[in-house]
């Protein structure tokens, strides 16, 4: 049950970015995507997800395994964060929010509305979603925007223990998580050449 991207090109408005993208995560991989600003890793990782089709080239793994977390954290701001995890667990039929509580030391705000929690309190309540959807193949861009350096922490050791027990993680990141064992995949170097005629067209119709 892994993931397996193969000769993918990915477009954004009708105009590629990346292309011959290959790569695998197998359970207890993780996999860090690096690329400057704008090369096309958000992109990537929401093609990946399902959440646009690619220009060409294959995504393989069961959508059932999947779970992605952007950078709108996909929060209902008059739900409190107890709510809103319990909103989720129902959606996934995960039966606990509590481990997801625990991890991301939300105990104390369970009973404040997403809507006034703080940036990084957010992006915590957001990470913890992941745990309670209980889906493996975990895709992340850019996790740890508005995190202090406590939060971070809390983050990569729920990503270890992810791993551990046999999940995966794609993860766009430009800051160390301190995973020894993770894969790096820079995408710079598939930028997409510059289109040809036929393309460019297709872009504006
Ligand atoms: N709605 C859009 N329509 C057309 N092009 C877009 C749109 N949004 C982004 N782009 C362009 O697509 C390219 C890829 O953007 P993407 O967000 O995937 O990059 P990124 O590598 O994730 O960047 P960053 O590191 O800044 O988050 C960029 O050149 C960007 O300007």
């Amino acid at each position: 049950m892994g993931l397996n991207v193969s000769d993918l090109t990915i477009a954004r408005g009708g105009i590629k970015v990346l292309e011959g993208i290959g790569l695998r995560l197998e359970p207890g991989q993780a996999l860090v995507l690096r690329g400057p600003n704008g090369v096309g890793k958000t992109t990537l990782l929401r093609t990946i997800a399902g959440l646009q089709p690619p220009h060409s080239g294959q995504v393989e793994a069961d959508p059932e395994t999947l779970v992605y977390a952007g950078h709108a954290d996909g929060l209902k701001p008059t739900l409190t964060v107890e709510e809103n995890l319990t909103f989720w667990a129902r959606v996934f039929c995960t039966p606990d929010i509590d481990p997801a509580i625990d991890a991301f030391q939300l105990d104390a705000l369970r009973t404040r509305p997403a809507g006034a929690l703080s940036a990084g309190q957010k992006r915590r309540l957001g990470l913890a979603r992941l745990l309670v959807t209980g889906r493996p193949i975990w895709i992340l861009d850019e996790p740890t925007v508005s995190l202090d350096v406590e939060a971070v922490q809390m983050f990569a050791d729920t990503i270890r223990s992810h791993l551990g027990q046999g999940g995966s993680a794609l993860i766009a990141t430009h800051i160390d998580l301190g995973l020894p064992d993770a894969q790096i995949l820079d995408v710079g170097p598939f930028r997409a050449r510059a289109m040809d005629p036929e393309d460019f067209d297709e872009a504006f119709l």
